[in-house]
C-alpha cells in the first residue's frame, strides 16, 4: 500500500460553474513529515484538508495513496448520542482494537488531555473545549498513519493545547505525517517541515520562517554521548540545533514542545546518553536548520 498521499493537478470547486477554490495543486506527503498549510480566511485551507483526508473528491486531477487517516475537523458534530467514552470506544474497535482495548486507549487518551472526568458524560452536554477534546482524541486513538488537523487547537485549554503539540511531535516520530492548519503563526513554530500557502487557489511553499514563527519557546539540552556521535533518530528528528562544544559534550536545541521526546530518545538509547542540563531558553530564531 502506497503510504505516500499525493495530489497531482487538482482542483476543487463547488457546483458545476462555481469558481475554481483550488486548482493545479500538486502536493506530496512523505510518512513522517510535518507540513503546515496557512492562508487568509476563506481561500480553501479547508477544502485542501478535506482532500487531503478523502473525505471530499476533487474537481480534478487525481489524489493517490492509502496512509490510514484520521481527520480532526474544523467543526466536530457533537450532537452525537453517546457518552464521549462510548463514542471514543465505538471508534477504537472500528480501528480494530478489542472493545477493553478500546475502552483502555480511550480513557488513557482522555486523560492525558485532562478530559478523563467528563468520560461518561453525553457528548451533547460537552463544553466546546471538552468536545474539541473528544474530537482530538478520536484522531489520535486511530494511531494513524496521517493526522490531518483543522484548527484543532481551537478551544483548548492550554494544557490540552501543549498535549496535542507534543503528541503532533509523538506521532510524527513514530512516522505519521501530520498536515495541520492553525491561525496562531506560533503552533509548532520552527517545527514543520515545509509551509505552504493557499494564494489564488494555488499552493507557494513558503521557504523562510518569518520572524514570529521562529521565535517560540526553546528548551536546550546539554547532554554526554559519544564523541562525533550520531544523534538518536527521534533525536535527529526534534533538534532545531545540534553543536559539540567539547568532544561528547552536545548541546541540544528543540522546541519547548518536543523536549520530552529529546530527553526520552537520550536516555533510552544504547548505551544511553547522560543528560548534563536543561534550560528553558527565551523565544529566539532559529541557528541552525534541521537535519
Ligand atoms: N461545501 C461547500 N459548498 C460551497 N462552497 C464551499 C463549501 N465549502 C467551502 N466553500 C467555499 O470555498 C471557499 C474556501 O472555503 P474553505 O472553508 O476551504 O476556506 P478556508 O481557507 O478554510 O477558510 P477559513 O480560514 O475561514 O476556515 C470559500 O469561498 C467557501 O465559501
Amino acid at each position: 500500500m502506497q503510504r505516500d498521499l499525493r495530489l497531482d493537478n487538482v482542483g476543487r470547486r463547488y457546483g458545476l460553474r462555481g469558481p475554481w477554490v483550488l486548482r493545479g495543486i500538486h502536493l506530496t506527503v512523505p510518512p513522517g513529515t510535518l507540513i503546515r498549510i496557512e492562508g487568509p480566511n476563506g481561500t480553501g485551507k479547508s477544502t485542501l484538508l478535506r482532500l487531503l483526508a478523502r473525505i471530499d473528491a476533487p474537481s480534478e486531477g487525481r489524489v493517490s495513496g492509502a496512509p490510514r487517516t484520521a481527520y480532526v475537523p474544523e467543526r466536530f458534530p457533537t450532537a452525537l448520542p453517546f457518552t464521549a467514552l462510548g463514542y471514543l470506544t465505538h471508534l477504537g474497535t472500528v480501528h480494530g482494537l478489542s472493545r477493553p482495548a478500546a475502552t483502555r486507549a480511550a480513557l488513557e487518551w482522555l486523560d492525558r488531555f485532562g478530559a478523563a472526568p467528563y468520560a461518561r458524560t453525553p457528548m451533547a452536554q460537552l463544553s466546546k473545549g471538552s468536545s474539541q477534546k473528544v474530537a482530538v482524541v478520536q484522531a489520535l486513538l486511530a494511531e494513524p498513519e496521517l493526522l490531518v488537523l483543522d484548527e484543532a487547537w481551537t478551544g483548548l485549554d492550554s494544557d490540552a493545547r501543549a498535549e496535542l503539540e507534543r503528541a503532533v511531535a509523538e506521532r510524527t516520530a513514530g512516522g505519521t505525517a501530520v498536515v495541520f492548519v492553525d491561525h496562531d503563526p506560533r503552533r509548532l513554530a520552527g517545527v514543520p517541515d515545509a509551509t505552504y500557502t493557499v494564494r489564488d487557489s494555488g499552493l507557494d511553499l513558503r521557504t523562510e520562517q518569518p520572524p514570529e514563527e521562529a521565535a517560540g519557546p526553546r528548551v536546550t539540552v546539554v547532554a554526554q554521548g559519544p564523541s562525533g556521535g550520531q544523534l538518536p533518530g527521534d533525536a535527529q528528528r526534534a533538534v532545531v540545533a545540534a553543536e559539540e562544544p567539547a568532544p561528547g559534550t552536545h548541546r541540544l536545541t528543540v522546541p519547548a514542545s518536543h523536549s520530552d521526546i529529546l530527553l526520552r530518545a537520550l536516555l533510552t538509547a544504547r548505551p544511553p546518553w547522560h543528560v548534563v542540563s536543561v534550560r528553558q531558553e527565551p523565544a529566539g530564531p532559529d541557528t541552525e536548520s534541521r537535519r
